[in-house]
């Protein structure tokens, strides 16, 4: 879905921009932040923390799940992706992964550098995968 979006979630895009400009970021250059809603209220920042072994690098979605269940919230409303190129910044496959563990329900805003702002679900974006509540279900018979 994309178009206007409404007070709260321009607030965790902002918070989002914020957790943006303390980016590690001297190899890609592409800096990334983000802002997860727990269920509490409580907002959670992340940004994305390179490495010069470059495979260690952690992204911004992860470094926010980690403070947040490191502080003892896990269950969380959204969350607010933005970047710094032309389009949306798509959370990739491991986040998405690592998401799913906790809020496999969760809203995620994206905004670009223009404002622009689209939401989907998690699910839409990962609809099926290894979790929590499926992992006993699907065996096939
Ligand atoms: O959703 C994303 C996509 C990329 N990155 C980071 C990883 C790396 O540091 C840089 C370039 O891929 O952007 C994130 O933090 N989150
Ligand atoms: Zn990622």
């Amino acid at each position: 879905m994309q178009g206007e979006a409404g007070t709260e979630q321009l607030w965790l895009i902002n918070m989002a921009r914020k957790a943006q400009e303390r980016a590690y970021a001297p190899y890609s250059g592409f800096r990334v932040g983000a802002a997860l809603q727990g269920i509490s209220g409580k907002v959670y920042t992340g940004c994305n923390v390179e490495n010069a072994s470059y495979g260690l690098t952690i992204c911004a979605e992860r470094t926010a799940v980690a403070k947040a269940v490191s502080e003892g919230e896990q269950q969380f409303k959204a969350l607010a992706l933005v970047g710094d190129g032309q389009g949306f910044v798509f959370p990739c496959g491991a986040c998405l992964q690592v998401m799913a563990e906790f809020a496999p329900d969760l809203v995620i805003l994206l905004s670009d550098r223009k404002g622009h702002v689209a939401t989907f679900s998690l699910k839409e974006l990962l609809p099926h995968t290894f979790a929590l509540d499926n992992r006993e279900e699907s065996n096939g018979d």
